[in-house]
C-alpha cells in the first residue's frame, strides 16, 4: 500500500474559519466528514425542497499531490433519513484542481430540507488516481465475457 498523501487545505477568505476541517471521526472510517460552510452573508444555511438541487460551498480549497484524487460522496445517514444525495456521486476532486471544493446535492426525500451553516453533508474519501495511456487499436483482445454485459450472467 502507497504511503498516506499529505492534503493541504486553505480556507477561503468569506468562510467561516472556526469550523472543522475534515477529519476522521472513527480510526477505521476511510471517508473524512465535510462541513457545509457558508458565506457570512448566507449562515442561515439553505431551504432544500423536494427535488431541488444547490452547490454547496465547503470554504475550503484542496492541494493534492499528483497520482492522487479525492472523491466526494454522500452520507448514508442523510440518505436514509432525508433522502439528501449527491447529484455526481462520486463527485471528483482532480489534483490540479485549486478553487473551492463544492458539494452538489439533491433532496430527494419527500419533506423540505433545511441544510445548516456547519452542518457535515459530505464525506472525502482520498483515492490513488492514474493517468492511463489510451491508444487506438484495430485489435482487442479475446476474453471468456466477450461482449457480455448489462445482465449478461443474470440478474437473480
Ligand atoms: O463534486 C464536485 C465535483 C467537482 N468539483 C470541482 C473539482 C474538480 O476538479 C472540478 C472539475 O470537476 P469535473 O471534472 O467532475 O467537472 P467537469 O464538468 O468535467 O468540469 P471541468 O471541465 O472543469 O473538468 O470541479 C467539486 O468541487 N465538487
Amino acid at each position: 500500500m502507497s504511503e498516506a498523501p499529505r492534503i493541504g487545505i486553505k480556507r477561503i477568505e468569506d468562510s467561516d474559519h472556526t469550523l472543522a476541517l475534515p477529519s476522521y471521526e472513527t480510526t477505521g472510517a476511510a471517508g473524512a466528514d465535510l462541513r457545509a460552510n457558508f458565506p457570512d452573508e448566507a449562515r442561515d444555511g439553505l431551504l432544500l425542497s423536494p427535488g431541488q438541487r444547490a452547490l454547496v460551498p465547503t470554504g475550503l480549497i484542496l492541494d493534492i499531490p499528483l497520482g492522487w484524487e479525492v472523491q466526494v460522496r454522500p452520507r448514508s445517514g442523510l440518505a436514509l433519513r432525508h433522502g439528501l444525495t449527491l447529484v455526481n456521486t462520486p463527485g471528483t476532486i482532480d489534483s490540479d484542481y485549486r478553487g473551492p471544493v463544492g458539494v452538489i446535492v439533491i433532496n430527494l426525500g419527500d419533506e423540505p430540507y433545511h441544510l445548516r451553516h456547519g452542518e457535515r453533508i459530505a464525506q472525502l474519501v482520498v483515492a490513488p488516481a492514474v493517468q492511463a495511456g489510451f491508444f487506438e487499436t484495430a485489435e482487442i483482445s479475446e476474453t471468456a465475457r466477450g461482449a457480455g454485459g448489462f445482465g449478461s450472467t443474470g440478474i437473480g
